[in-house]
């Protein structure tokens, strides 16, 4: 099944001491894409669920939380109640999957599977039905601006070709230098949905940018 292609820019590359005019830079965006860092899973430390809440009120687009945080399903809950649309979780931080996208498909909350770039797809292809978004990491996660790994375009490919074989709406997200030269080579393996920090933020017109990589997504 082929989706609109969905453009989330990661605030972790804006300016957070003026988070509310960062968003309303970008109106092209789909959706609101939230680096949840806390300092143990990755070493880096960004934001919680009050900043989570406080970014709800000032955008009517989907927020879409990545945690990179160890003991995701204690933490969930906290993030479907700041607003969040979508939670995604990294499979390396839990034994049980299932259960914490369960928990958050009952609170009505989309569930992200996602994966870093050691882990292999091979353990997780076969519960990718529980899941609405699959997020392929292009990077080690932790930090923004990082150099875009084309290796994981295999495990992108391993993941659209799953979704597709069971007929899925799940999405694929990528996130990790995603650019206007790394978006199409995504495209062609089958993402349809993308982080972008640096390439947006960093941009001087981070609005032009959203519309850029949306146009090389798709052609
Ligand atoms: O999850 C992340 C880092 O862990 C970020 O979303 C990601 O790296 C986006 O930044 P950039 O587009 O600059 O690579």
């Amino acid at each position: 099944m082929s989706h609109p292609v969905v453009i989330a820019p990661s605030i972790l590359s804006a300016d957070f001491a003026r988070l509310d005019a960062e968003i309303q830079r970008i109106p092209d965006a789909d959706w609101i894409h939230v680096d949840v860092m806390d300092g143990h899973f990755v070493p880096n430390l960004t934001i919680g669920p009050p900043v989570a809440k406080a970014i709800k009120k000032v955008t009517d687009k989907p927020l879409d939380c990545h945690l990179m945080i160890e003991d995701p399903g204690r933490w969930v809950g906290d993030y479907v109640e700041a607003g969040a649309t979508n939670v995604t979780f990294h499979v390396e931080a839990t034994n049980d999957p299932v259960s914490i996208a369960r928990k958050l498909r009952e609170s009505g909350c989309g569930a992200g599977l996602t994966l870093k770039p050691g882990t292999s797809a091979e353990n997780y292809l076969e519960m990718v039905s529980e899941f609405d978004l699959v997020l392929i990491m292009s990077v080690e996660p932790g930090f923004g601006g990082q150099s875009f790994m084309p290796d994981m375009l295999d495990k992108a490919r391993a993941f659209r070709a799953e979704i597709d074989r069971l007929g899925l709406d799940t999405r694929l997200q990528i996130d990790g230098g995603i650019s206007a030269d790394t978006i199409a080579q995504a495209a062609a393996a089958g993402c349809d949905t993308y982080v972008a920090g640096s390439a947006v933020y960093g941009a001087e017109d981070p609005n032009e940018a959203v519309r850029t990589l949306r146009s090389l997504a798709t052609s």
